[in-house]
């Protein structure tokens, strides 16, 4: 039987939401990085530990068949791969940035001015799609420090809190492009039974992210109130409460809408009202 390979982060940010994701979906490995690639001992898969600036390439040449890293690194390498899920981490967004004292007040004052970025592609298309005209200085890290020491007039970084921007008296001035975690796979692989069924586990794992499964009880009267604020995946469950009169309500809410749904639901008369996570939902529609 053929093992599938999936590339990932060797560490970094999208090294540990990796790891989790793929354990979640029952995949057991050793996560030794020492030895760069660990197999997987119940389902035919070795994981492959590399920098990231490396997966898309390794896909793109069918080294790995699989790979998870962030969409600003697929688009940087400008390679020929497929996107098969956005994986809801990593989220992050490419900016713009200039010094809080800085003149520069629209897009078209960087004409002529220079820009540090490790992202010099991603760049250099977003100045041309605006028709600016800039020096991009390619630096590898530590972006954020050029303005400062004379290198750059603004820089063009990753930003998620802001944080490091403003320990360096920058401020975003222009969103070139969000990103978040992709799984990728070369160009074909998508057709894979294998590949098919380690999507639907990745799925069934993102769909519960975020849900509760809720369980309640009720009076009989007050169920139509009850059901209109619990939609369900399908609908809810109601089961006859050996009390006559009450029933059982079991179903599935966002997080989000958690507290302001229970308050209601205890208006409406709910009771031991149980909340719970799910591990995996399967089984889209
Ligand atoms: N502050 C952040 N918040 C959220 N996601 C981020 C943040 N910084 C980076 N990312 C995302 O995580 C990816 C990996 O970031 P990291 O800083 O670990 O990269 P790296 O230093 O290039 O790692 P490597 O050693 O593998 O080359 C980035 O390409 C981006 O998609
Ligand atoms: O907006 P913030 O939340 O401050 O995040 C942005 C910073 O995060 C990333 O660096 P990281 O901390 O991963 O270090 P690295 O550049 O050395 O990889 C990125 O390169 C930014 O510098
Ligand atoms: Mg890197």
């Amino acid at each position: 039987m053929k093992t599938l390979k999936i590339a990932i982060q060797k560490s970094g940010r999208l090294n540990e939401k990796s790891v989790e994701l793929l354990k979640n979906c029952g995949l057991n490995f050793e996560n030794y990085k020492s030895s760069l690639i660990a197999p997987v001992s119940n389902f035919p898969l070795e994981i492959l530990f590399l920098r990231d600036d490396d997966i898309p390439e390794y896909v793109q040449d069918g080294i790995a068949d699989l790979g998870i890293v962030g969409e600003n690194v697929i688009e940087e390498t400008e390679v020929q791969v497929k996107y098969l899920q956005e994986l809801g981490f990593g989220k992050c967004s490419l900016k713009l940035a200039i010094t809080n004292n800085s003149e520069i007040t629209d897009l078209s004052g960087l004409n002529g001015k220079s820009i540090a970025t490790s992202y010099p592609v991603i760049l250099g298309k977003f100045l041309q799609k605006n028709g600016i005209s800039s020096d991009i200085r390619t630096i590898s890290g530590s972006v954020e420090i050029a303005p400062g020491l004379g290198l750059s007039d603004a820089i063009c970084d990753i930003v998620s809190t802001g944080g490091t921007l403003k320990s360096n008296g920058l401020k975003p001035f222009a969103d070139v492009m969000s990103s978040q975690a992709i799984l990728i796979g070369r160009e074909g692989i998508e057709q894979d039974d294998l590949v098919q069924e380690l999507i639907q586990r990745i799925q069934s794992v993102l769909d519960a992210k975020d849900k509760k499964y809720v369980v309640m009880n009720a009076p009989k009267d007050s169920l139509p109130g009850i059901l209109e604020l619990l939609p369900g995946i399908k609908s809810p469950s109601v089961v006859p409460l050996a009390e006559e009169g009450w029933v059982a309500v079991h179903t599935v809410i966002e997080e989000r809408d958690f507290w302001t749904k229970i308050s209601q639901l205890r208006k409406l008369g709910a009771q031991g009202i149980l909340v719970m996570p799910i591990e995996k939902i399967c089984g889209r529609p």
